[in-house]
């Protein structure tokens, strides 16, 4: 981090009355001072490489320009990465420096984030030997094909076809429709050499369902597709420029039987199809990605609140009281509402990741041993989890860039494109609609099993003592919320049960009342995420092992999240819950002291999320506070101020005013 030397006045006096440590916040958040260390090292590491610098900001680039920086930038990014770990013998530690070099997306994220954990998840031992040691030293490229135009969400109804011929023990890949060619795929545009596919099984005619096949699809050498694929990229989206999306068709595309990962179902030599214990397992590296994307939202709302309260902070508008200067905008309570729910959200998402990545790692160890009464839960909570995570994230970027004012719309903040990049994430890896809909299937299963006086799995267990406690009162305090919150999502789950019944006495079958009642059912989700997501973090607030100065801050920032929800969504607590008109009172009252609680704070709060300036790549949010010198200076960086007069002048501006004077 930068000196305070050169630092606007403004954060200098603001770090002063910071009430707590900030390198305790740094080391609990990143697990350890070990952590910290190791990932600061790690950082100056890849930025000592000067060619990892851009001339200019991408912005000025062409998308070929863009995307072959990014390419260029990625491999020189690898290389750092495999130094590392051939002198430390391990992987880097987790960092998010790749920002800080590729600034939108990285042409290899399917690769690492995808190609690799499937064949390391879904392939037998024999293929992760033939293939992971090639994957891992980048030998080949690939990435995770999976979507078509005609569907992304309902991905049995996927149309790409692998035909088993036995007699040359091979598998026919083959795109007969228009939507059945891959579409969306990372890398696949002009960066990948491999990809895993997923396809629809046929042998002797007969569907087997959709399993997933490891293709090679462009020459190692020339890089030009092989014959029988069809394959390019899909041009300019809202963000993930230099992700290089792809699509891919197959025309009797033939690859050898040890490419169907068969980990989970297999193909025999003769044809014989041998299912797996759960076809669901094909869907695995799905949940693991959705439980990293809870990480990903953590990430994006800590970098958008670091700009937003440090430019907060320094800029000054208006006045408060006639007779003193103009105020730090950071003064005014509405931008405390606007932003400190961005800081405490980023902690939340961070505490929910961590409980996350707990129960998946418990599931696949489960796995291992044939044991897979604890998917469904993993299953739900990640599809929630996934989908409220990234629509608030989302949220909370669009509401910090609105928090700057006319400098958050300038590209130079930041903050456009981290909205592109953390809004995608409400669609890819399952369409939040569709996800919350997946939760819904088993919060009806446990609602059900909650009747009958069973035992429910630990996330859903509240629902057996909330049909207890219905008539208890209600606390105004941090444990009768997070109660209060189930009590919600309780009374949505019942009323949605409820409405699905009503439509089946009036005569309509399971599926039609389920649609008609679907609405109910995703906000019964929404409810659950929100209790699941209060809950946890409230527990790790109350455990946590930080000092007495810190803890008051953690739980000060920990009571936000819960009296903001309380409040967003008091109409929901006056139906299901015992809260009183007199409880919202005391509560907005209190939510209102905590933002003046926390205003001292902020700023030290933010530096605690210890995002680099360049992981911010910011003029408004750098640690020094230089914003209007950073703005000024990256303007005099676009190629129109290379020039006094531009062409254009002489081409169309000056023949249309001489026109004008005839
Ligand atoms: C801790 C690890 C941290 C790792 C960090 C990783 C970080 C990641 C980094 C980078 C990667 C970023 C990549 C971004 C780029 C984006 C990539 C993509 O988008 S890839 C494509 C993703 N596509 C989707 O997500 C498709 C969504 N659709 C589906 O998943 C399915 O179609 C479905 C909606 C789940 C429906 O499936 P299906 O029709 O087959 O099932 P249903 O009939 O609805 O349900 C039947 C029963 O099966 C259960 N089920 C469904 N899925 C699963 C599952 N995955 N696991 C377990 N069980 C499952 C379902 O609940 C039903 O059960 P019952 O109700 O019948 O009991
Ligand atoms: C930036 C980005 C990167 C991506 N990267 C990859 C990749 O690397 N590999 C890959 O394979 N895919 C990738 N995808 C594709 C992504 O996984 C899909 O777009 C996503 O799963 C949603 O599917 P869809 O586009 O078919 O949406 P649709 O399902 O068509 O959704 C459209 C609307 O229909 C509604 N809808 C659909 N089904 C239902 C239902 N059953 N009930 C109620 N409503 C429903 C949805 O809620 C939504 O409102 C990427 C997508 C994006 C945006």
């Amino acid at each position: 981090m930068s000196t305070e030397t050169k630092c606007n006045p403004d954060l200098v006096r603001e770090r002063a009355k910071c009430t707590f440590d900030v390198n305790e916040l740094i080391n609990l958040f990143y697990g350890s001072e070990k952590a910290t260390k190791e990932r600061r090292h790690f950082e100056d590491a890849v930025l000592a490489v000067k060619e990892l610098k851009d001339a200019i900001p991408e912005e000025y680039l062409s998308h070929k320009e863009r995307y072959e920086n990014g390419v260029r930038k990625a491999t020189i990014l690898r290389d750092v990465y495999r130094d590392y770990k051939a002198k430390h013998n391990r992987d880097p530690p987790p960092n998010q420096i790749t920002k800080a070099v590729i600034k939108d997306i990285s042409p290899f994220l399917l690769h690492n984030g995808m190609f690799v954990p499937t064949i390391a998840g879904q392939g037998t031992p024999e293929q992760q030997a033939e293939w992971l040691p090639k994957a891992e030293s980048m030998q080949i490229i690939g990435t995770y094909a999976q979507t078509e135009l005609g569907h992304g969400s309902f991905i049995r109804g996927l149309e790409t076809i692998a035909t088993y011929d036995p007699k040359t023990e091979e598998f026919v890949l083959n795109n007969p429709t228009l939507t059945s060619f891959k579409w969306w795929p990372g890398g696949l545009g002009s960066t990948v050499n491999h990809c895993v596919v997923v396809a629809q099984l046929y042998i002797n005619g007969k569907s087997h369902g959709i399993h997933p096949f490891i293709a090679q699809i462009r020459d190692l050498d020339t890089h030009k597709p092989l014959p029988g694929v069809k394959v390019g990229e899909i041009g300019p989206k809202m963000g993930f420029q230099t992700a290089n999306n792809g699509f891919l068709g197959f025309d009797n595309f033939r690859i050898p039987r040890k490419n169907m990962l068969m980990k989970n179902a297999q193909v025999l030599k003769d044809g014989t199809f041998v299912k797996g214990i759960n076809e669901k397992l094909t869907y695995g590296t799905m949940v693991m990605v959705r439980v990293g994307i809870v990480g990903d939202c953590s990430f994006y709302a800590a970098l958008a609140a670091t700009i937003a309260v440090r430019y907060s902070a320094v800029r000054h508008q208006s006045h408060i009281k006639a007779s003193e200067p103009e105020a730090q905008i950071l003064d005014y309570l509405t931008q405390q509402h606007k932003l400190f729910i961005a800081v405490a959200s980023s902690h939340v998402y961070r505490n929910a990741y961590l409980w996350m990545e707990k129960m998946y790692t418990n599931v696949m160890k489960e796995l291992s041993q044939d044991k897979q009464d604890n998917l469904p839960e993993l299953h739900a909570t990640a599809c929630c989890l996934k989908a409220v995570c990234s629509r608030d994230a989302g949220s909370l970027v669009e509401e910090c860039r609105l928090a700057c004012g006319g400098h958050g719309y300038m590209a130079s903040s930041n903050l456009p494109l981290t909205y592109g990049v953390t809004i995608a994430a409400v669609t890819y890896e399952g369409e939040r609609t569709v996800l919350l809909l997946q939760t819904a299937r088993y919060l009806m299963k446990a609602w059900m099993a909650a009747l009958k006086g069973k035992v429910l799995s630990p996330s859903v267990s509240y629902l057996l003592n909330s049909l207890k406690e219905s008539k208890k009162p209600w606390q105004n305090t941090p444990e009768g919320i997070v109660k209060g919150f189930q009590h919600v999502s309780f009374g949505k789950v019942k009323a949605a049960y409820e409405t699905i019944q009503k439509y089946m006495k009036q005569g309509k079958d399971y599926e039609d009342a389920w649609n008609l009642a679907s609405v109910q059912l995703v906000k019964a989700s929404e409810a659950h995420s929100r209790a699941i997501l209060c809950e946890v973090s409230w527990e790790a607030v109350c455990s946590s092992s930080a000092s007495p100065n810190l803890s008051r801050v953690l739980q000060q920032l920990a009571q936000l999240y819960l009296t903001y929800w309380t409040l967003e969504t008091s109409g929901d607590l006056l139906l299901y819950s015992n809260i009183t008109k007199d409880d919202l009172i005391i509560l907005r009252d209190k939510y209102e002291e905590l933002l003046v609680a926390i205003r001292p704070n902020a700023v030290g709060l933010v530096d605690g999320f210890d995002l680099r300036d360049e992981i911010l790549n910011s003029t408004l949010g750098s640690y020094d506070g230089r914003v209007y010198e950073r703005l000024m200076e990256e303007a005099l960086k676009s190629p129109l101020n290379q020039e006094t007069v531009n062409s254009s002048f002489h081409k169309y501006l000056k023949p249309m005013m001489e026109k004008a004077k005839l």
